[in-house]
């Protein structure tokens, strides 16, 4: 059966199963409250990344060695993958101060000009969400990037005059978690380009021993696995569950994280093996137990766990696509077999008793 959009009715979403969301990747208040004791202070304590690593260690230690300035990096993938963490990294690397700034900041080109023209000689700029830039300001940039000067324009109409400014060099960091939106004249203008891309467990595994570490929490070998197995490939996510995670085991065990308290904690929070939330869940049990796994439209899709529409398309559904437990096609959502066994049910052309409820949560 198909499931299609034209009869989904109009009803209010109540946005319940997003609030407070713990496996979100954009940081939230707390997180940036936190974040910056746990960043890593060179390449060398960055976890993971290895070939972005080693490119840039290469970018970096030339550019030490003919005292010049670094080439401009743009840095491209998810929320709290490390951009901004590795902009800080590139500055301390090259002994540079750095100035945080981002695309949403700078509307005008004036904006971008007073940065510009304050900017130390050698220092890095960091410019997070560089899609995000007005034109005018765009345009401006690539003069700066490629000449290190600015048209400074004075007065308005025919008689507008344009004062050059030339400016002292500078490394230009970019952010974005949409390369594909950068115009292309902007991106040629990047000496260097690193795409960043999901962390494996592993490698989440030490993000996690290393925060513990910093947080003076002691955490058992297992027990960062467990925290690493649930953070969706994100570092920010893995810190966000190790601290309620430490939380937990100071309140309700002996403050030593071992799996079955980590596997407790994250039951306690609702997020279960893969990493999927309560939002996730929703989306996945409705296709599967409502629409007999689709295809279903997203509206319908959407109003069956009571949320907007743009909700389950761009909260929920990346991550469960990501994961291989949805596909979108052209006739509408489609669970896919290890969505049925994720969730412990069984798909309609099975005979009843097959599946077998599955432990979500882990021990
Ligand atoms: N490779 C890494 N090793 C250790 N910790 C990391 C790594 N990458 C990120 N982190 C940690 O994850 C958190 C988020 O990183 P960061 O703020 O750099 O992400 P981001 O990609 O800039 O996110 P956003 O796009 O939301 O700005 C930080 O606390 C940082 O310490």
């Amino acid at each position: 059966m198909n499931w299609d959009d034209t009869a989904a009715p109009a009803e209010a979403p109540d946005g319940a199963l997003t609030a407070d969301r713990l496996v979100g990747a954009a940081a939230d208040g707390e997180d940036q409250a936190v974040e910056a004791a746990l960043r890593p202070k060179s390449l060398d304590e960055f976890v993971g990344q290895v070939r972005v690593r080693e490119q840039l260690d290469l970018v970096l230690k030339a550019a030490l060695a003919r005292g010049a300035t670094a080439d401009h990096v743009l840095l491209s993938g998810a929320p709290g993958l490390g951009k901004t963490t590795l902009s800080m990294i590139i500055a301390a690397e090259m002994n540079a101060p750095i100035r945080i700034t981002s695309g949403p900041a700078i509307q005008h080109a004036g904006d971008l000009a007073a940065i510009l023209s304050s900017l130390q000689e050698g220092e890095v700029l960091f410019l997070d969400e560089i899609h995000r830039m007005s034109r005018p300001a765009e345009e401006m940039l690539y003069m700066a990037m490629e000449d290190f000067r600015v048209d400074v324009i004075v007065g308005k109409g025919p008689g507008a005059t344009a004062i050059p400014l030339e400016l002292p060099p500078f490394t230009l960091v970019g952010a974005t978690t949409r390369a594909g939106l950068l115009p292309p004249p902007l991106r040629d203008r990047f000496g260097f380009t690193a795409h960043m891309e999901f962390y494996e467990p592993v490698e989440l595994e030490r993000v996690v021993h290393r925060s513990a570490q910093l947080l003076d929490v002691t955490i058992e070998g297992d027990g960062a696995a467990e925290i690493a197995g649930r953070s969706r490939g994100t570092p920010r996510i893995a810190n966000r569950l190790l601290r309620r995670v430490r939380d937990y085991a100071q309140v309700k065990a002996d403050g030593v994280i071992t799996r079955d308290v980590a596997a407790a904690a994250l039951r306690v929070y609702e997020v279960d093996t893969r990493g999927l939330d309560r939002l996730d869940r929703a989306v996945l049990k409705a296709l599967l137990t409502l629409f007999s796994g689709g295809p279903v439209g997203l509206s319908t899709l959407a109003v069956a766990v009571g949320e907007e529409r743009e909700t389950v398309e761009e909260v929920a559904e990346p991550f469960l696509v990501r994961e291989g437990l949805l596909a979108r096609t052209p006739r509408g959502r489609v669970a896919t077999p290890a969505a049925w066994t994720h969730l412990g049910l069984v798909p309609p052309q099975q005979p009843p008793g097959a599946g077998g409820q599955q432990g979500l949560f882990g021990t």
